[in-house]
C-alpha cells in the first residue's frame, strides 16, 4: 500500500487560486498513489496576524483595535471561501466565524488581565491552520474529491513545551493510525492541520514557527508513508535563497545530512526538525512547487551520488550574537566549557555554533540576538571567581552577526574546500570573525558581521558554479 503525505505551506493556500492549484495537485496525486494525506499551513501571513492581535490585546488593551483586526481576518477567509465554495459556503463560513469567536474570547481574557500565557499563545497561534484545513477539505469535496478535515491536536501528542513542542511518537502513532487508518481505507483524503498538536491532557501546543513541514514528517512516520512531499513556492531546495542569489538553481538530490545543515543554518524552505521522523525510517522527502507541479523538485534521501564540486549550497542565518569567553588562565583548566554552557542553558538560549581556540584560551559561541545580555549576566555570575582571579579576562559580546554556511557532503575528504571558501570571502573583502566545521565534514560555517552576510552568500554561491573538483569517483555521500 503506497501512501503519500503532502504538505502545502502558507503561500500554497494563500489565495483561492493557490487552493485551486492544491486541489488539482491532490486530484492527480490520488490517481498515482493508493492513499494521499494533505497537511496544510495557515493562509500566508495569518499566523503572524493572529500573534499580532493577541499582542495588541495584551499591550494596548484597545478592544476596538482588536475587533478591527479580527474583522480583517474574518473578511480574508470569507473572501477566499466565497470564491471557492458553493453549497458548503455558509457552513464553512460559520465554522470560520466560530474559530474566530474562540480567538476573540481568548483575546478578551488577555486584554482584561493584561497577561498572556504560553498556553493561550499556542491556542491562538494554531487557529490559522484550523481555518485553512476546513476550507481546503471543503474545496476538495466541492470538486468531487472525498475529503475530511482533522485537527492535529487529535493526532499529534506532544510534550508541554509551548511554542516549541515535540511529538511523543508512540502515542502519536497510535492515535494517528487509529483515526486516519479507517478514513484512508474508505478512500477519503484527510486534510490535517500542520503546526499544531496537543499534550496528553489535551492542551493545544504548537511545534515552533514553520513547523508544518515537521507535522507532515511526523504524520508520514506515524502512517509509515512511502514518501513525504513538501509543496512550497519555489521549484525545490536551491543552491542559495533565490531572494539573495537570483542565479540560484534547484538541487535535484540532497542527503538527509546536507538538508539538515542547510535547514538548521537558515534555509527557510524546510523546517530543520522535518528530517528527524523520516530519517530513521528512510522515508524519502521531496520539495516541490505548488505553482509548477510538473517540476520534479528536490529529493532528499539517505545517500547521494557525489557531485562534481564539493559545495552544493550556501545559506545564512541572521540576527545573532557571538559571545567570547577568553583568558590565559583558562588553559588546561577542566570544567570551564561545561560551566559556560551550563550558564547558557539556564537562560534557555540555543547555541547555533561553537568554536574553541586550540590553545584553549578562548571559547566563542553564537546564540540568537534576543536574550544575549541575560546570557552574559549569567556567565558573569557563573565565572565570577575566574574573572576576579583574572583567569578569565573578558566575556565579550558582539551583536548583529550572521552565520554563513556552505554545505556539501562531497567536501568530506576533498582538499582545499576551506581554502576556496576563504578565498571567495577574502576577495569580497569580508572579515571572518569565527569559523567552525562539524565532524560530519558536510558543512563549513563562518561568522561574519550582519551587514556583510548577503555579499558573503553571493561570493560563496559563485563557487558552486566554478567548482570543478575531482569528486566523481567518491563513494555515495551521507
Ligand atoms: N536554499 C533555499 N532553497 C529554496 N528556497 C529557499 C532557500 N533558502 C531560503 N528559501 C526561501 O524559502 C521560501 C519557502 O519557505 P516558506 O516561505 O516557509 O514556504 P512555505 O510557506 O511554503 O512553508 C522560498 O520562497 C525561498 O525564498
Ligand atoms: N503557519 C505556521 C506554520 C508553518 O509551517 O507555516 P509555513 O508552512 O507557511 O511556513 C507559521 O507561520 O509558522
Amino acid at each position: 500500500m503506497r501512501l503519500l503525505v503532502t504538505k502545502f505551506g502558507g503561500t500554497s493556500v494563500g489565495s483561492a487560486e493557490a487552493i485551486r492549484g492544491l486541489t488539482a495537485i491532490t486530484t492527480t496525486n490520488r490517481t498515482t498513489w493508493d492513499h494521499v494525506v494533505v497537511v496544510v499551513s495557515a493562509l500566508s501571513g495569518v499566523t503572524d496576524k493572529l500573534l499580532n492581535i493577541v499582542r495588541v490585546a495584551q499591550t494596548t488593551g484597545d478592544a476596538a483595535a482588536v475587533a478591527a483586526l479580527h474583522a480583517e481576518l474574518r473578511q480574508r477567509h470569507h473572501d477566499v471561501i466565497g470564491e471557492l465554495l458553493d453549497a458548503e459556503q455558509a457552513a464553512i463560513q460559520a465554522e470560520i466565524d466560530g474559530l474566530l469567536d474562540e480567538c476573540a474570547r481568548l483575546c478578551e481574557g488577555v486584554r482584561v488581565l493584561g497577561e498572556l500565557t504560553p498556553r493561550t499563545l499556542d491556542a491562538i497561534a494554531g487557529l490559522g491552520e484550523r481555518m485553512s484545513a476546513r476550507i481546503v477539505a471543503a474545496t476538495l469535496r466541492h470538486l468531487g474529491v472525498p475529503a475530511q478535515h482533522f485537527d492535529a491536536s487529535d493526532l499529534i501528542v506532544t510534550d508541554d513545551r509551548y511554542q516549541d513542542a515535540s511529538p511523543l511518537m508512540p502515542e502519536t502513532t497510535e492515535r494517528t493510525t487509529a483515526t486516519l487508518g479507517p478514513i484512508l481505507d474508505q478512500g477519503i483524503t484527510p486534510v490535517v492541520t500542520g503546526f499544531i498538536g496537543a499534550t496528553l491532557a489535551g492542551v493545544k501546543t504548537t511545534l515552533g514557527r514553520g513547523g508544518s513541514d515537521w507535522s507532515a514528517a511526523i504524520l508520514g512516520a506515524a502512517l509509515e508513508a512511502s514518501e513525504v512531499w513538501i509543496y512550497t513556492d519555489v521549484d525545490g531546495v536551491m543552491t542559495a535563497d533565490p531572494r539573495i542569489a537570483p542565479d540560484a538553481h534547484v538541487i535535484s538530490t540532497l542527503s538527509y545530512n546536507e538538508i539538515s545543515e542547510l535547514a538548521y543554518y537558515g534555509a527557510k524552505v524546510l523546517h530543520p526538525k522535518t528530517i528527524r521522523p523520516v530519517v530513521e525510517r528512510g522515508i524519502p522527502l521531496r520539495v516541490k512547487n505548488t505553482f509548477n507541479p510538473s517540476h520534479s523538485g528536490t529529493v532528499i534521501v539517505g545517500k547521494t551520488e557525489p557531485i562534481v564540486g564539493a559545495i552544493k549550497a550556501v545559506t545564512a542565518i541572521h540576527n545573532l550574537t557571538m559571545i567570547t569567553v577568553a583568558g590565559r588562565g583558562m588553559l588546561g583548566v577542566p570544567g570551564i566549557a561545561a560551566r559556560t554552557f551550563g550558564a547558557v542553558a539556564r537562560e534557555d538560549a540555543s547555541i547555533l555554533m561553537i568554536s574553541q581556540a586550540s590553545s584553549e584560551q578562548s571559547i566563542c559561541f553564537v546564540i540568537p540576538d534576543g536574550g544575549a545580555k541575560r546570557v552574559v549576566e549569567s556567565l558573569n555570575q557563573e565565572l565570577a571567581i575566574e574573572l576576579e582571579r583574572r583567569d578569565i579576562d573578558t566575556i565579550a559580546l558582539e551583536e548583529g552577526v550572521s552565520i554563513i554556511t556552505a554545505v556539501g557532503a562531497g567536501m568530506r575528504g576533498t582538499t582545499g574546500v576551506a581554502k576556496r571558501v576563504f578565498s571567495a570571502i577574502g576577495d569580497a573583502e569580508i572579515n571572518v570573525i569565527a569559523i567552525a566545521q562539524g565532524s560530519s565534514e558536510c558543512a563549513i560555517s563562518l561568522v561574519v558581521s550582519g551587514d556583510s552576510a548577503k555579499a558573503g552568500v553571493r561570493a560563496i554561491h559563485a563557487l558552486t558554479y566554478r567548482e570543478t573538483i575531482n569528486a566523481q569517483h567518491r563513494p555515495p555521500c551521507e
